[in-house]
């Protein structure tokens, strides 16, 4: 067995390259400059003893939307210390709450946290308007200024009741801003034009980052994370790099691929990191192409068994029809005989089948995720198109990962293991 702290690394700081925020926050966002520019604006009145607007930060997924607000909202906090203002953030990570409610239960236990320090409790068994109450009288209680942020608010759906009252509260002697982030351009576009309207004071966009983008940021992540390696010039990052452990096309290349999926900086972050780990782990000196390449591959696979493992039912069964195929040797079945299995499937499990129609989309979904390869063909002369489905993945992942719903399970046992024995 390895022993721990003996060991020769490439990595002189891991926290650098790690992507979770909370491990690591960047100190600065060169390519921000605008976003951070309009976010200044909208918080500079609390810097005056005014209020700071409420605003929407809106933009994909893994654009520097939280450690911006996040890196702002410090720097305003440190000269709020530095001047004697009393200002107060508070940050409520809304992912998983799937209504207005559960927001207000961790704004209030936040907001408690900020007068008596950690360990608050969740409140519960209040009524919605009772708990509105609670919140306006524990911003009183605190006093001068706050800002709310509501990170990932996109959670709450329809239920908007706390968009729509937080910002009309008017707790006395509170000045108080609130700051909606989202991921979820639609979530922003369906809100209700009055809550849009207060909430939206300021709206402040994070496009996605382009490959040239990316690659300065992970020059920047990498200097410092991995041993000799350095910028010289921090205005031209991926310029200036000079490093013994990145040959030259490692970070080109995990920018083009990041930048080819989505121009998400935590993915490129990840992929680089993950690249690296590899590296070091096979106790190799340098971080070459093929590192990042297995990097993508193995982030790839573990992404599609995410999400083959999160299937709602009907979508797990459509997937199943075409995995079946797969084992038995039939050869790019169509949409009707697949469907066939899937009432059989659904038979065989007693549950509730749908048309064939939203079976088909169920199909075209999978294949949307890169699950399933759709190929469409022409009948013959007259006789219109057909779809044919087949795995893009092996079926042993399918079965591996779709086996922990136990219809499924026993679905999988009874009609498809036989056939592949
Ligand atoms: N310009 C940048 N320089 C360095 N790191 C960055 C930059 N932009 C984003 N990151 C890093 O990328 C990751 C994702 O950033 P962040 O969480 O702020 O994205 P987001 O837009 O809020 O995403 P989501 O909508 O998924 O919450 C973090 O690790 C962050 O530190």
């Amino acid at each position: 067995m390895r022993s721990f702290g003996d060991e020769d690394s490439i990595f002189v700081d891991l926290d650098r390259l790690n992507p979770n925020t909370q491990t690591y926050q960047p100190d600065s966002l060169p390519e921000r400059e605008g976003e951070l520019n309009q976010l200044h604006s909208t918080l500079k009145p609390a810097a005056m003893g005014s209020t700071p607007l409420n605003a929407f930060v809106f933009g994909p997924t893994g654009q520097g939307k939280t450690v911006g607000v996040k890196l702002k909202t410090n720097q305003l906090q440190s000269f709020a210390n530095d001047n004697g203002l009393d200002l107060h953030v508070v940050h409520v990570r809304c992912k998983g709450m799937d209504k207005s409610y559960h927001v207000m239960t961790h704004l209030l236990k936040a907001l408690r946290e900020k007068r008596y320090g950690p360990g608050e409790e969740l409140p519960s068994g209040y009524q919605k308007k009772t708990l509105l109450s609670m919140i306006i009288d524990e911003l009183e209680a605190i006093g001068g200024t706050v800002i709310v942020i509501l990170d990932e608010i996109d959670a709450i759906g329809t239920d908007d009741y706390i968009l729509y009252e937080l910002p009309r509260a008017e707790p006395d002697d509170v000045r108080l801003s609130i700051i909606g982030i989202t991921n979820d351009l639609q979530f922003r576009e369906s809100l209700d034009a009055d809550v849009r309207s207060s909430l939206g004071e300021d709206e402040i966009e994070f496009a996605p980052y382009d490959a040239n983008q990316l690659r300065d940021i992970l020059a920047r992540r990498a200097a410092g994370a991995l041993r000799d390696t350095d910028i010289d010039d921090e205005d031209e990052p991926w310029q200036t790099l000079e490093s013994d452990v990145l040959t030259d096309d490692a970070i080109p290349l995990t920018s083009a691929l990041a930048a080819q999926d989505s121009g998400d900086a935590r993915e490129a972050i990840k992929l680089l990191f993950r690249a690296c780990r590899f590296a070091d782990d096979e106790g190799e000196s340098e971080v070459t192409e093929q590192h990042v390449r297995n990097a993508h591959e193995y982030l790839e696979r573990a992404a599609v068994e995410r999400g083959i493992k999160s299937l709602p039912l009907q979508r797990a069964l459509a997937l199943l029809t075409v995995t079946h195929a797969t084992v038995t040797g039939t050869k790019l079945p169509e949409t009707k005989d697949l469907y066939s299995l899937y009432e059989v499937f659904c038979e065989h499990i007693d549950a509730k089948d749908i048309s064939e129609r939203r079976f088909r989309d169920k199909l075209n979904d999978l294949a949307d995720s890169g699950i399933l390869a759709k190929t469409t063909k022409g009948r013959g002369q007259g006789l219109g198109k057909t779809n044919r489905y087949e795995l893009e993945i092996k079926a042993e992942t399918v079965l591996d990962n779709l086996a922990d719903e136990s219809r499924i399970k026993d679905l999988i046992q009874d009609l498809l293991r036989p056939k592949m024995e």
